[in-house]
């Protein structure tokens, strides 16, 4: 699908999703408008049950809002069947959890072979393995990879189709200090290299100096965006 630049990549106007709960509604996003554009960086920020993965599920077409409108550039998300989300989320959109989700039989290399199959114009594996410095580790099983390590793994698969969107939720969230850095760091050589407009949602308020924009949530609602005026390496800063 050919894109007009100056579109948003994602365009939400009064975004809202309840979750029914046996007889109880909970409402986890309330009202949300934002425009993200192509590149950008976004840090999602707010204390746990602020409605930052269910944004980021929204975002990524793993769920759909109750209230609103969600467009990726023209395509609109809410209206959108579940065909249709399928072959957004397979054509367009990278993610990466907390927990990496490797196939424990399958090496590194075939673990982001089976994206491969299914994209349509994926990169060569062994470039997606080099982008997030495995390449010597390509015929390692997830038992014999570090915590950073399979987490990079992850980072292959998602960006080896070649997704104009990265999503990531709590990616360093399982990892150490040093660990966590390095994760941070593959991320951003991808959003800087590819281009890949990426959105972390992340609990620690000192990664959000890695970003373009920082979005706040709290209790559903955006609070708080902020522009930094540069962005820092990972490497710059500390927690
Ligand atoms: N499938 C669901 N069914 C019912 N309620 C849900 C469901 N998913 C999320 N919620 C509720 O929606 C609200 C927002 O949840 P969400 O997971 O988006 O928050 P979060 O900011 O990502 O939290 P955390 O930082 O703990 O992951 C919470 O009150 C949560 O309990």
């Amino acid at each position: 699908m050919p894109v007009d630049p100056l579109l948003p990549v994602f365009r939400a106007r009064g975004l809202g999703k309840t979750y029914r709960a046996g007889d109880v509604d909970v409402v986890a996003l309330r009202d949300v408008d934002l425009d993200v554009m192509a590149g950008e960086f976004v840090v999602l920020l707010g204390p746990s049950g602020s409605g930052k993965s269910t944004l980021l599920n929204i975002l990524g077409g793993l769920e759909v809002a109750s209230t609103g409108s969600l467009h990726y550039f023209e395509q609109d998300l809410i209206a959108a069947g579940d065909k249709a989300l399928t072959r957004y989320r397979r054509e367009h959109v990278g993610f990466v959890f907390q927990f990496y989700n490797l196939i424990p039989s399958l090496t590194a290399h075939e673990n982001v072979a089976l994206v491969t199959d299914i994209a349509t114009d994926p990169m060569p594996i062994d470039d997606a393995l080099e982008r997030v410095g495995l390449s010597a580790r390509r015929d390692h099983f997830p038992s014999q990879l570090s915590g950073g390590e399979q987490q990079r793994v992850a980072i292959a698969r998602a960006i080896v189709k070649r997704p104009r969107v990265l999503l990531c939720d709590e990616p360093t969230g399982a990892l150490d200090y040093a660990t966590g850095k390095l994760v941070l760091d593959v991320i951003a050589r991808v959003n800087r290299e590819l281009g890949t407009t990426t959105l972390v949602i992340t609990h620690n308020a000192s990664i959000a100096g890695m970003a373009d924009r920082v979005i706040s949530l709290g209790d559903g609602r955006v609070q708080k965006i902020e522009r930094n005026a540069h962005r820092l390496a990972p490497a710059e800063l500390s927690w």
